[in-house]
């Protein structure tokens, strides 16, 4: 298979997320800066994309892709087959970069522009092919959250959008096809509407930038992250819904609500005033304590909606199990004489504690993923257990052996110490690398969902148990297994 390679035009705040999704999900990233401080800052940024990003996933990131840095704009694009160009906001500068990306770059390459605001027509002007550029608008950390504003205009053809739409979400992105273009898109509309409502409240003197902070994060931001605007405002408008909700609330557009339209001048004494309260706000922290802040609350958020399967919680779910089969092997590609592979993950932030280091819960979270796995390989999956039957744990037994900390890719291999009738007993060894960090010893019982007592499984489930027992036979018993905590003294 020939190796993904991404080139990054501009790598400062949004090109060095860019670099950072590209790496870590395996592509090659080739990275065209003036800047002399741009190695240094993008390896900043990567250092906290390893420590959050691989954990928002329950499955494993591909192997780490190769960063390299290029003097020449040339040798960056050169062989790459997706092209960020994250340049300063500036059309002039857009256009003189887009001209000397297209004279070096292959002409079927993606040419993805990060602006906030320029419409792809106006990007695509006098360029030599604009049909190769189209805005891919990503929102900051690009590494962790999923959306992608994917805006063509006329001059993309369709094979474009459906090969950056394929290529955005294998990145475990969530291409959102804007089908008009406009400026700043969808989403900066937002942002700039509720931006323009807070510079004047400050202006007026109304709020500090705190008070406006607390305002959001404290109410409605959080509700945000879940439902968005309209959902929300259905729920709000109580049994008779978005009509109720319309027709209570409708009115006060007219009334004096809104400044909206107004744009407050940046004058010196604003700039300050903002400034001002922003240090002592959040002075306390260097800025990338914040995006460590920042990235720790995303990735506990985002895990939190996938327990639901819900927005950008599903949007991680469905990665996952596009992964999945890749990751971890079913009962016929494994090698059965082994213990058997049943969790290959990174460990996430929100599994860490106050002595830095992997909670002794998420040892038992991550050997109750790997019993479920072994309980999907031998049958009892999501289909038999809507069917009335499954496993209920009667006895586990962890020994912590070793520390394991934030972004570390762990893995868990399972040996079948007993699978017989109703009875299952699982032998879980958990590894970094090579070295061995836990084992965790399972008793399971068979059970009916109906009458919640033990039975016995159905043959095709005793089969399973059956083929592994004789595979795994001559392996020998763990040292451990049966053992428990010892009698003091
Ligand atoms: N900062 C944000 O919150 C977001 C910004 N964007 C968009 O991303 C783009 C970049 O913005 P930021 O990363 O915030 O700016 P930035 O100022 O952090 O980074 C711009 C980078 O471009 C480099 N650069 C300047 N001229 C260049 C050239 N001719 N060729 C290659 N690199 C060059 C600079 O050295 C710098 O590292 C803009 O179009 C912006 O609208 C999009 C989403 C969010
Ligand atoms: C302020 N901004 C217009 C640059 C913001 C964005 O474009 C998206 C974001 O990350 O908020």
């Amino acid at each position: 298979m020939t190796k993904n390679v991404a080139a990054i035009v501009g790598g400062g705040v949004i090109g060095g997320g860019w670099a950072a999704r590209f790496l870590l999900n395996g592509w090659d990233v080739q990275v065209f800066d003036p800047d002399p401080q741009a190695a240094r800052k993008i390896g900043e940024v990567l250092d906290n994309a390893r420590r959050s990003l691989p954990g928002l996933s329950d499955m494993p990131l591909p192997a780490e892709g190769r960063l390299s840095f290029h003097d020449d704009l040339a040798e960056a694009v050169a062989g790459a087959g997706w092209i960020q160009e994250s340049v300063p906001e500036r059309l002039d500068l857009k256009h003189k970069t887009f001209a000397a990306v297209q004279a070096a770059c292959d002409a079927t390459a993606i040419i993805g522009s990060s602006t906030s605001g320029f419409k792809p027509s106006e990007l695509q002007q006098g360029a030599a092919r604009p049909g190769q550029i189209v805005v891919t608008h990503p929102f900051n950390p690009v590494y962790l959250l999923p959306l992608i504003e994917l805006v063509p205009s006329a001059l993309n053809d369709a094979d474009l959008i459906h090969r950056a739409k394929d290529l955005l979400t294998g990145l475990g992105f969530f291409p959102l096809h804007v089908k008009k273009e406009i400026d700043a898109h969808i989403a900066d509309r937002f942002l700039e509407a509720v931006w323009r409502e807070a510079l004047w409240l400050v202006k007026d003197g109304v709020a500090t930038t705190e008070e406006i902070d607390e305002a959001i994060r404290m109410g409605f931001g959080i509700r945000w992250a879940q439902m968005g605007l309209f959902e929300t405002y259905r729920v709000a408008g109580g049994e008779a819904g978005m009509r109720h909700f319309m027709a209570q609330f409708g009115p006060c557009l007219k009334w004096p609500w809104t400044k909206l339209m107004d744009v407050p001048e940046f004058t010196d004494e604003l700039v300050d005033m903002i400034a001002e309260q922003s240090d002592a706000q959040s002075g306390r922290h260097s800025i990338r304590e914040l995006e460590r802040i920042r990235d720790n609350n995303l990735v506990s958020m985002m895990r939190a909606l996938k327990a639901q399967d819900w927005g950008a919680g599903a949007v991680l779910n469905a990665q996952d199990r596009r992964v999945k089969a890749e990751a971890l092997p079913d009962l016929d590609r494994a090698d059965l004489s082994q213990p058997i592979l049943t969790l290959a993950r990174a460990v996430p932030l929100d599994w860490t504690d106050y002595n830095g280091h992997m909670t002794e819960s998420r040892y038992l979270d991550a050997f109750a993923q790997s019993t479920d796995r072994f309980m999907e390989l031998i049958g009892c999956d999501s289909s038999y257990i809507a069917s009335g039957g499954s496993y209920f744990t009667a006895e586990t037994h962890i020994r912590h052996l070793d520390e394991a900390h934030a972004g570390d890719r762990i893995r868990v291999e399972t040996q079948m110490l007993l699978g017989q009738g109703k009875k299952l007993q699982l032998f879980h060894r958990m590894y970094k690398g090579g070295q061995l960090l836990a084992t965790g010893e399972h008793f399971l019982l068979h059970v009916s969902l109906a009458t919640r007592k033990p039975c016995a499984p159905p043959a095709a489930i005793e089969g399973a148990m059956a083929r592994i027992a004789r595979a795994q036979s001559a392996l020998p018993w763990p040292e451990w297994a049966g053992a428990s905590i010892r009698k003091p003294g």
